[in-house]
């Protein structure tokens, strides 16, 4: 029997951000192994006109939970939605389920916030710092609270080289942040956002630090552990290969590449894809929330959950296995061969922007116009260059991560715990996960069927014809030019079209002989 699995048997669990790509994993995990637990709580909010229950019913209702739903088939019985809105004070939670959580509540996972890079720093803060704040609060006046795990990240300190297990001091105090955003105009915020985040890339590493801090600070006799994932990808293995459902993280720009819109992208080839799977990151979460309730530690521990030390995978193996697979199961209805390559400078950046990017689109825009319909190329690249200009910063650069806390974890669990809680990202077989995790947002992000591969092998083979004749034609336009301009290129012209005569009269000679 898994220790780790019976320590959440019969626990009242809360969970933050369980509508989330990680908060639905951890909730799939707790129900299949530990479907003995008693109750999770989950904080949601109404969204895109959708109520509660809606949304709830529709998220179990997803292939994600088919393994658990076997196993624990009053499933719908141990979820307990509760709404909540994170910018709303006391997170929008009503007396009566406020009662209900301070009384029953033994384990909190907080993993709700803004992942967006580019939202405002007053947002950022409110979700990601504020309402930290708010929850840690609740936290302490819960009477059967064993262990409190919040999720960080581990770029919230990118603006260092090498990262400790440790929480780094941040410039600003967050109490005198948050007093003062409180009465400061937008602009003004925006105007000092730049120097307050200094030399991090963005708001959303700068909260994440924030709320570490804030954690810290307000810990009081809560016994908190604190997790810092890298980049979280596709499921390795659980519930099943391939799971993802957003677009964050590599998987917009895996998309756009499989579809033929990402021809070139900056990167530095060597650099470590710090990829960590998502079902990896919520085994250690799993392991990290038994061992801080049982054990105690005197003080906040940190658990980096990264695999650049331990199994590096580069941003150009990651791409080639990318473009293979999708060579295998092309996506359908591509605008192009998928073809990429990285660049490493800025002006071959721009070159190719311009030429395998930008051109393109608006040639395509223009022949859609030309056949009456709406524009749309050159507005979906745009997109995709703001996102890859907003994750520059990650793909550009290696950081050195300890993993002491983490290692030290493993060698305390069981060998079923090792099993069944996984988080040894040295059991990863790269190429086997890039190929599910490709295979997965096609199936399970876009909705493709994989009936559909010949059918899409076939889109392919016309458009690479389309692009052998484009560029045969437009070779001919430029060649013709330069004939009707330089002698030169006449004679090469016709020593050229006299050699073809040739080879072809020979060839034609040789055929008819052998008859
Ligand atoms: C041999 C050589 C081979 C060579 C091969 C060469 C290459 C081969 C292939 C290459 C393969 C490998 C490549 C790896 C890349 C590097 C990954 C690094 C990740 C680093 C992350 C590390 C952070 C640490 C992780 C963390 O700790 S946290 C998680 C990370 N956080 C995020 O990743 C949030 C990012 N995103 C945003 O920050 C916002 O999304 C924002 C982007 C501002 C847009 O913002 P905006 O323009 O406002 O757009 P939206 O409002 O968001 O959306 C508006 C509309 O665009 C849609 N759309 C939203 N997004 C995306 C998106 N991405 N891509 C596409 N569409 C998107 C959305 O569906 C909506 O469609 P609609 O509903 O309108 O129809
Ligand atoms: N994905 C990654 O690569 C990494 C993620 N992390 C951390 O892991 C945690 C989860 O990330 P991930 O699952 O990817 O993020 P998602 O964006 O998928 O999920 C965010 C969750 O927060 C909730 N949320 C956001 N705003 C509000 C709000 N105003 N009120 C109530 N709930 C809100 C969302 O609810 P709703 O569904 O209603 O929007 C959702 O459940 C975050 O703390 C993130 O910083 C750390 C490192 C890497």
């Amino acid at each position: 029997m898994s220790v780790i699995a019976a320590f959440y048997g019969g626990k009242s669990i809360l969970i933050t951000g369980a509508t989330g790509f990680m908060g639905k994993v951890l909730m799939e995990k707790l129900l299949r192994t530990s479907p003995d637990l008693k109750v999770i709580y989950i904080l949601v909010r109404p969204k895109a006109g959708q109520s509660l229950q809606q949304r709830v019913s529709q998220m179990m209702n997803c292939k994600l939970f088919e393994k658990a739903k076997e196993i624990c088939p009053n499933i719908f019985e141990k979820i307990r939605p509760i709404y909540s809105d994170l910018t709303k004070p006391d997170l929008g939670i009503s007396k009566e389920d406020l009662e209900e959580l301070l009384t029953h509540t033994n384990i909190i996972f907080h993993c709700a916030a803004t992942v967006r890079f580019d939202d405002p720093l007053r947002h950022a803060l409110q979700l990601n710092v504020i309402a930290t704040q708010q929850l840690l609060f609740m936290a302490s006046q819960m009477l059967k609270l064993e262990v409190f795990i919040h999720f960080s990240t581990a770029y919230s300190n990118c603006n260092l080289k090498h990262i400790d297990e440790v929480i780094y001091p941040c410039s600003v105090e967050p109490k005198k942040l948050i007093d003062s955003v409180e009465w400061l105009d937008d602009s003004i915020i925006e105007e000092i956002t730049p120097k307050l985040i200094e030399n991090r890339p963005n708001t959303y590493t700068y909260t994440k630090a924030l709320g570490e801090m804030v954690v810290y600070q307000e810990r009081g006799n809560l016994n908190i552990a604190i997790i810092r994932p890298s980049i979280v990808g596709a499921s390795w293995q659980e519930p099943f290969p391939g799971w993802v459902d957003n677009l964050n993280g590599p998987n917009g720009l895996i998309i756009a590449a499989g579809k033929g819109f990402l021809h070139s992208l900056k990167a530095t080839p060597k650099a470590v894809a710090d990829v960590v799977p998502v079902d990896l990151v919520i085994n250690l979460t799993l392991a990290v929330g038994w061992h801080t309730a049982v054990h105690r530690p005197k003080s906040i521990l940190i658990y980096h959950c990264t695999s650049g030390s331990l199994n590096p995978c580069l941003w150009t193996d990651l791409g080639f296995q990318v473009l293979a697979t999708f060579e295998k199961a092309p996506l359908e209805k591509a605008f192009r061969r998928p073809n990429a390559d990285f660049t490493t400078n800025n002006f071959s950046t721009y070159l190719w922007n311009t030429i395998s990017h930008m051109a393109p689109a608006v040639m395509y825009d223009f022949y859609l116009r030309l056949t009456g319909r709406k524009p749309r190329m050159a507005k979906l690249m745009n997109r995709m260059l703001k996102t890859i200009s907003m994750l520059d910063y990650f793909i550009n650069r290696s950081w050195e991560w300890s993993s002491r806390n983490t290692e030290m974890l493993m060698s305390q669990l069981s060998n079923e715990d090792q099993k069944l809680f996984d988080f040894d990202v040295r059991h990863l077989n790269w190429l086997e996960y890039t190929e599910n995790y490709c295979l997965g947002i096609k199936k399970y992000l876009l909705k493709e069927d994989m009936a559909g591969i010949p059918a899409a092998k076939r889109h392919l083979r016309m458009l690479r014809n389309i692009h052998y004749l484009f560029n045969t034609v437009l070779f001919l336009i430029i060649w013709r030019f330069f004939i009707a301009r330089s002698q030169m290129a006449r004679n090469v012209w016709y020593f050229v079209v006299s050699l073809c005569y040739k080879f072809l009269s020979y060839f034609r000679a040789s055929s008819t002989f052998r008859h």
